[in-house]
């Protein structure tokens, strides 16, 4: 039996892991499931899949996880603490599929314990890229890429040489507002932006692909995964959302990974790695989709590439206050408090404000210093959107 354990289980991502775990009950011990605010739906999976322990990211959650876990044998516990704490408990492979910043520190911990992390949770990379390899390497964890292009580059490259990639093209889908007047966007409500052409996920990713923050986010998770140079590394938007990447090797080819959206495929394949198995995901029929179609991306339309490639450039910190403030203006238009294009000049202002406060981004990357930066970016974002809106 193998041991694992789902952080951030309630969320989109993590149902779909549960999804392929209950598929194979004699094959998987559940060791921890955490969640946030979603209690039943923590408690229920907790139960039916036989976890020893489930963990709620909040303190004031715990009584009512308690009374949600009933009679079972199953642990309960609450806290920043305790996700981190379930996260080093003794698996072999660990889902790491929190939403934000927040999914860092239990990350760093199941690699502490060398685990295989199958990563969805790009914030990671994107915020302590250097710290996340450095700490896999010296406890001889591995990383299994989960982010649907993150795992169509890693299939293209099995058996290939890195230094025989010319290229990697992630492809985009341009979001709820791909076709919207650019005028219009500023008025975009965040119900509007919660719809994802293609994809079923959670409400905050389905944002970022909207803005393509998403994409930018991917762009750096690109960067910090295979080490390749910032230059190599392209966006092309896929309305199809069929195509996940591509891969153009120095003699001129390409692989393309071509699936579903389904996220099962990619979490099946971190699961099953090194080998594939049969996977409950529709199979394409080629001939009814007809054509596969590719546009560039205007910059006037997603800003956050521009700024994906200046993080890129700056390297350091910068990942961890480019994410931070993205988050915080992300929340801000969620409680309209800002407008959608908004965000990007919110996130934009944060990096430069910051790049100007000696020596920051280039302090060492330890933890603290990552989640220090974040810190300080939440706030630099509240000052800059308090003074636009005086
Ligand atoms: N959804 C997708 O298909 C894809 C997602 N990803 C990445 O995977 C990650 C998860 O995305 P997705 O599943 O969509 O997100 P969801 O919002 O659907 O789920 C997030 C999960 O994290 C939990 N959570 C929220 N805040 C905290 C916190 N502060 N501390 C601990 N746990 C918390 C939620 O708990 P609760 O709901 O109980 O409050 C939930 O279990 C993100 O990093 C995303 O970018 C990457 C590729 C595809
Ligand atoms: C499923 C997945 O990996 C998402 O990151 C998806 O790619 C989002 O779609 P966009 O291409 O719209 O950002
Ligand atoms: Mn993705």
């Amino acid at each position: 039996m193998r041991r694992v354990s789902v952080l951030g289980a309630t969320g989109s991502v993590g149902q779909n892991t549960l999804d392929l775990l209950a598929r194979s009950p004699d094959e998987f011990s559940v060791v921890a499931l955490t969640g946030g605010r979603n209690i039943v739906q923590l408690a229920e999976d907790a139960i039916r899949l036989r976890a020893e322990v489930a963990v709620t990211a909040y303190d004031d959650m715990l009584e009512p996880l308690r009374e949600a876990l009933g009679d079972s044998d199953i642990e309960a516990q609450a806290g920043r603490a305790s996700i981190a704490e379930a996260a080093s408990r003794p698996a072999d492979w660990v889902m790491s599929a929190i939403v934000g910043a927040a999914g860092l520190a239990p990350g760093l911990r199941a690699l502490e314990q060398g685990a295989t992390l199958a990563l969805a949770n790009k914030e990671t990379l994107v915020c302590a890229g250097a710290l996340v390899r450095e700490t896999a390497a010296r406890h001889g964890a591995r990383i299994l890429p989960v982010d649907s292009e993150h795992s169509a580059v890693f299939q293209a490259l099995r058996g290939e040489r890195i230094e025989s990639v010319e290229r990697i093209v992630l492809t985009a889908s341009g979001g709820a507002f791909r076709d919207w007047p650019l005028e219009a966007l500023a008025r975009a409500t965040p119900e509007q932006a919660s719809s994802h052409p293609n994809w079923a996920m959670g409400q905050r990713i389905t944002i970022d692909s909207a803005s393509m923050f998403n994409k930018a986010l991917e762009l750096i998770e690109t960067r910090e995964f295979f080490e390749v140079a910032p230059e190599r590394i392209e966006v092309v938007i896929h309305p199809e959302s069929l195509i996940h990447a591509l891969v153009g090797f120095t003699d001129g080819a390409m692989m393309a990974h071509v699936g579903a959206p389904d996220m099962r495929h990619a979490i099946g394949y971190a699961l099953n790695w090194p080998d594939r198995r049969p996977l409950p995901v529709e199979r394409l029929d080629l001939a009814a989709i007809g054509a596969l179609t590719f546009r560039a991306p205007d910059p006037a339309r997603y800003p956050a590439l521009r700024l994906a490639r200046d993080v890129m450039a700056r390297g350091g910190l910068s990942g961890a206050a480019f994410n931070a403030a993205k988050e915080a203006a992300l929340d801000a238009f969620l409680e309209r408090r800002i407008g959608f294009t908004d965000m990007a000049a919110v996130v934009e202002a944060v990096l430069s404000r910051m790049e100007g406060e000696a020596g920051l981004f280039d302090a060492p990357m330890t933890l603290d210093n990552v989640m220090e930066t974040d810190h300080l970016a939440r706030r630099r974002a509240g000052e800059t959107m308090a003074k636009r809106a005086g």
